[in-house]
């Protein structure tokens, strides 16, 4: 097992890294519970799958467990489906100190959190995220959130777990269109601060496609390295912190636009990570032949190299709802090369629409 930390001023916790921790969960959790008792949420997807070890494994630890299954997907990361949470917190008679576990991926990992903000003003969580993009990205750092529909986390509150599991060997039974939807994520780090992580996600695409251990744990441990230092820098995202929202902005129309759940975070994300990066070569920041690298390791993993054709007023009015929007105006990250970004106050409008009528634009 490896383990990381993640340091905040107020706060410190671990981010275990391995193959079988889920039925070491108990004996890991135990130290970090403040009362043994916890609700454990997760959907109606991953239930049938790791439920029954997850509670097994806190009986054993001594601690009581109750569960609350969601229904699945994106589109009901929602009020409704929020409250169904809360329900469950009411029936069980929860107290301020029960924690809440999150079982599932990062939309489980991202209602969990803020219904543990919210239940009596701030209880304790934990991440035991079961897909590679919770493992890689949602289970650290704090943001919790769900979405409205005019656009996504609008709604939501910077939470900190106090201790995420990430068991690789959980992926072993995650669709092949997830896997790709998490390293998506994964490669975000290579372009925003680490060019040899980049690389190195080129030479090993394969092998991650074909969910080798080595690979995936190198590729879990380093985007959660490159997570918990941006995070312990940055918290509330007052700086640094905006470049993990690489893609983002593009993305989070993508998944709006379409309606939740048409296209997959990751898918997003992957298609407006394309769009920053040809909008840095509108920019000048990006050569030709470093858009052709992004393309290539984005396609060799099977995620959308092309970004569905929103219409120019569509995408600014649904991109207006990004959350690094100030004073009105739109704020895109944007890569410098491979390995390095930064965040564009005063993007062109011509090289903007140049962008969303470009080549990366399906026709
Ligand atoms: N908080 C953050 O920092 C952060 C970061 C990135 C993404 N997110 C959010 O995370 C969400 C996307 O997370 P996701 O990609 O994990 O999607 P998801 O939670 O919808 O999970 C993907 C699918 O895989 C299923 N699944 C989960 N684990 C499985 C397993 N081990 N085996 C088989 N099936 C499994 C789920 O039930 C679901 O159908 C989005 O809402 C996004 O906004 C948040
Ligand atoms: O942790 C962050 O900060 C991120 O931006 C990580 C993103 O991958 C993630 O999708 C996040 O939820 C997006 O944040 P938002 O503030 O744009 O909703
Ligand atoms: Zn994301």
């Amino acid at each position: 097992m490896i383990t990381l930390d993640l340091t905040l001023p107020d706060c410190r916790y671990p981010i275990h890294i391995g193959r079988g921790l889920l039925d070491r969960a108990g004996e890991l959790m135990a130290p970090v519970l403040p009362q043994p008792r916890a609700l454990i949420v997760t959907n109606d997807v991953v239930a049938p799958l790791y439920l029954a070890r997850l509670e097994a494994s806190l009986a054993a630890a001594g601690i009581q467990t109750r569960a609350v299954v969601l229904p699945d997907g994106e589109s009901h990361k929602d009020w409704q489906t929020l409250n169904l949470i809360f329900d469950a917190l009411i029936d069980m008679r929860a107290e301020r100190k029960t924690t809440l576990v999150a079982l599932g991926g990062g939309v489980v990992g991202d209602m969990t959190g803020f219904a543990a903000a919210c239940w009596q003003r701030g209880a304790p969580f934990v991440q035991v995220p079961t897909t590679l993009l919770a493992q890689v990205d949602s289970s650290v750092g704090g943001k919790t959130a769900i979405n409205h529909p005019a656009g996504k986390n609008m709604i939501g509150a910077f939470w900190q777990p106090r201790l995420v599991l990430a068991d690789i060997a959980l992926l072993d039974s995650l669709p092949p269109r997830e896997l790709s939807a998490g390293l998506a994520e994964v490669f975000k780090y290579g372009l925003i601060g680490d060019a040899g992580f980049f690389d190195w996600c080129e030479a090993q695409a394969a092998a991650l496609m074909a969910r080798d251990a080595d690979a995936l744990i190198h590729a879990v441990r380093r985007s959660c390295e490159m997570k918990a230092d941006i995070v312990g820098q940055d918290e509330k995202e007052q700086g640094v912190r905006a470049l993990l929202n690489l893609g983002h902005t593009f993305g989070h129309a993508i998944e709006a636009g379409l309606g939740f759940g048409v296209w997959l975070h990751g898918e997003a994300v992957a298609a407006g990570m394309l769009l920053a990066a040809d909008l840095a070569a509108q920019l000048g920041r990006q050569s030709a032949g470093e858009l052709d690298r992004i393309e290539a390791l984005l396609a060799a993993v099977q995620l959308p190299v092309r970004a569905p054709d929103l219409g120019l007023d569509a995408w600014l009015s649904l991109m207006g709802h990004d959350k690094k929007v100030d004073g009105g105006h739109l704020r895109f990250v944007v890569p410098d090369g491979i390995g390095r970004a930064s965040v564009e106050s005063d993007v062109d409008a011509d090289a903007l629409a140049r962008v969303l009528g470009g080549r990366f634009i399906a026709r």
